[in-house]
C-alpha cells in the first residue's frame, strides 16, 4: 500500500512540512511537523496548501518567504533524501517541492500582474482580474541511453559529482515530439545520430519540475563531439569497466540497469515510482 496520497485534505490539524527553495525544515523528529504548533510558532508564510495524505494523517505545505533559524532545527535540501528516504517519503517531498515552486512562482499574474489566488479543492493558480489559470508547471524531458554492439554511450556535464557518468537528457522543445527531441538533443550534445528508438518508461523528476521520457536507442552514425558548455566529457563504456553511475532513484540508473540485465538474461529491475 502507498504511505503517500496527493490530495486536498479539508480535516484540520495533521502535519505540515516548511518549504523554501529546494529545502525542508527538519527537527529531531524529522521533516513533518504538527501542523498547528507550526502555525504558532508564526514562520514568514508565503502561502499554505493541502497536500494530502501521509499514512492517512493530513499534510500541508508552509511554503515560506525565507529560510527562519530556529532552535534544534536545520535546512534540509531534496537531493540529501534521494539516497537516504524510502520511496514514498521521497515522492511527497518531491510533490511538495514542486507545489511550493509554483506557488512561490505564480504569486502573481503573467498577464495582467494581478495578484494570483489560489483555488480551493484544485491544483490551480486563479488570477481574479483577468481569469487566467495557471496549474502545476511540468517540464517533459528526454533521457535516452544509447547502445552500440556491447558499449553504452555515457556523459558527464561539470554539475555532476566528480567522477559521475550519466545518460544523455533534454528538454522537449515547443513543436517537437519526444522522438525527434531525442534525436535533436542526441545531435546536439554529441554529434551522433541515433535509430532504433524504444520507449521504456516514465518517472517524474521535482528537479525542479521534469517529467523524463525514458529511451533505449541504437547507434547508428557519427563522431562523438561533446558540446561546449553542457557536456564536459562522453564516452562508449564496456558494461564490465562502468563509470560511477547516477543513484538507483534516477531513471537514468534505471535504463542503464535494465540493459546490463537484458544482456546478462536476467529479470528486469523495476523502475521506482
Ligand atoms: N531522473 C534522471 O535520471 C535524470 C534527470 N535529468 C533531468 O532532465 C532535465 C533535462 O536535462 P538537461 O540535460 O539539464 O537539459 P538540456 O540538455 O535541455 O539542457 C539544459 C539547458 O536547457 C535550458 N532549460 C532549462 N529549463 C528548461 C525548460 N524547462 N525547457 C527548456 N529548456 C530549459 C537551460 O538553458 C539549461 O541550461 C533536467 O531537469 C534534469 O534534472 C537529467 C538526467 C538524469
Ligand atoms: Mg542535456
Ligand atoms: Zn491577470
Amino acid at each position: 500500500m502507498q504511505r503517500w496520497v496527493s490530495g486536498h485534505p479539508q480535516e484540520s490539524g495533521g502535519w505540515a512540512l516548511a518549504h523554501y527553495r529546494q529545502s525542508f525544515l527538519a527537527d529531531a523528529n524529522g521533516l513533518l511537523f504538527p501542523r498547528e504548533w507550526l502555525r504558532r510558532q508564526e514562520l514568514p508564510l508565503l502561502a499554505e496548501q493541502p497536500l494530502g495524505w501521509f499514512e492517512g494523517q493530513p499534510v500541508h505545505l508552509f511554503e515560506l518567504d525565507r529560510p527562519v533559524e530556529m532552535p534544534g532545527c536545520s535546512w534540509q535540501g531534496l537531493r540529501q533524501f534521494l539516497m537516504g528516504a524510502e520511496q514514498d517519503t521521497f515522492r511527497m517531498l518531491g510533490y511538495a517541492t514542486q507545489i511550493g515552486t509554483w506557488l512561490r512562482q505564480h504569486r502573481f499574474c503573467g498577464s495582467c500582474g494581478g495578484r494570483m489566488q489560489a483555488t480551493a479543492g484544485e491544483r490551480m493558480m486563479h488570477c481574479p482580474n483577468c481569469d487566467l489559470q495557471h496549474y502545476p508547471r511540468l517540464s517533459p524531458s528526454m533521457i535516452v541511453l544509447i547502445t552500440r554492439g556491447d558499449e553504452i554511450l555515457l556523459a558527464r556535464s561539470e554539475r555532476f559529482p566528480p567522477g559521475m557518468y550519466s545518460t544523455l537528457a533534454g528538454f522537449v522543445e515547443p513543436g517537437e515530439s519526444v522522438e525527434q527531441c531525442v534525436h535533436r538533443e542526441v545531435q546536439e550534445e554529441v554529434g551522433l545520430q541515433v535509430r532504433d528508438l524504444q520507449y521504456v518508461g516514465s518517472q517524474g523528476w521535482p528537479f525542479p519540475h521534469s517529467l523524463m521520457l525514458g529511451f533505449h536507442a541504437r547507434y547508428e552514425s557519427g563522431d562523438i563531439v561533446p558540446e561546449p558548455g553542457e557536456i564536459e566529457d562522453a564516452r562508449w563504456f564496456s558494461p564490465d569497466q562502468l563509470p560511477m553511475l547516477p543513484p538507483p532513484r534516477s531513471i537514468s540508473r534505471y535504463l542503464i540497469d535494465l540493459y546490463l540485465a537484458r544482456r546478462s538474461g536476467l529479470p528486469d529491475p523495476v523502475l521506482p515510482d
